[in-house]
């Protein structure tokens, strides 16, 4: 999901978690509209809200064993080493990236059919961002899918298998990725051209 600033899409994406409850329509999820039987499906962190700044990341994962019975203990370790991250840390002393990798990794540590990851690699430095997203697919069940939303591409777009252009809080386009590879030289390169005329 690509947009630039403001264009709506943590909005959307917080609507589809149902966590933001202000909208109007229906949103379905693998046949479900039921707020609850939706939840069940999905993983998805909302950075860390609600967590007081002088939690430990381990108070954070015993939270969310207790309240997610999908959440697998020892998927969280392999990530947790993964990411390099300190359970004994506190929130407050977590870098921005740090903080990014440990929604990464609380995420993915749950069994879900639908990850949603709203700009999680903003603050993770190049190296670190290169091997997440390298390895992010095995994160997953092959028939799960991830919903990542982000304002540039590059990085992601080998990943991506449909695209989904948010402007102006609504859907401008959605295609698959071989659709638009078909039709331009890039994924980059088609979605920086859906804002040129604008910068004329
Ligand atoms: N569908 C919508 N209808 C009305 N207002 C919306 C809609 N979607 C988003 N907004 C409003 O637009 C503003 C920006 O939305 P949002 O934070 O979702 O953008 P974003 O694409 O995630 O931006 P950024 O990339 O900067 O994080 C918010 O104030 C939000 O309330």
């Amino acid at each position: 999901m690509l947009g630039e600033n403001g264009a709506g899409k943590t909005t959307l994406m917080r609507i589809i978690a149902g966590v933001a409850k202000n909208y109007k329509g229906t949103i379905e999820l693998d046949g479900e509209t039921r707020e609850d039987r939706r939840k069940a499906k999905l993983s998805f962190t909302d950075g860390l809200t609600g967590f007081s700044d002088s939690s430990k990341i381990q108070d954070v994962v015993n939270f969310y064993i207790n309240i997610f019975s999908d959440f697998d203990e020892n998927e969280f370790e392999e990530l947790r080493k993964f990411m390099k991250l300190d359970p004994e840390m506190k929130l407050s002393q977590l870098s921005r990236g740090m903080r990014e990798k440990l929604i990464i990794a609380l995420t993915f540590a749950r069994k879900a059919d639908l990850y949603l990851l709203d700009e999680p690699f903003g603050g993770i430095d190049a190296m670190a961002r290169k091997k997440i997203i390298n390895s992010i697919i095995m994160w997953k069940d092959e028939k799960s899918t991830i919903l990542i939303s982000d304002h540039f591409v590059n990085e992601i777009s080998a990943l991506l298998d449909e695209i989904v252009v948010v402007k102006d809080n609504t859907i401008l386009e959605h295609k698959t990725a071989d659709e638009i590879r078909e039709n331009h030289k890039s994924i980059d390169e088609y979605y920086e051209g859906l804002y040129e005329d604008e910068d004329e």
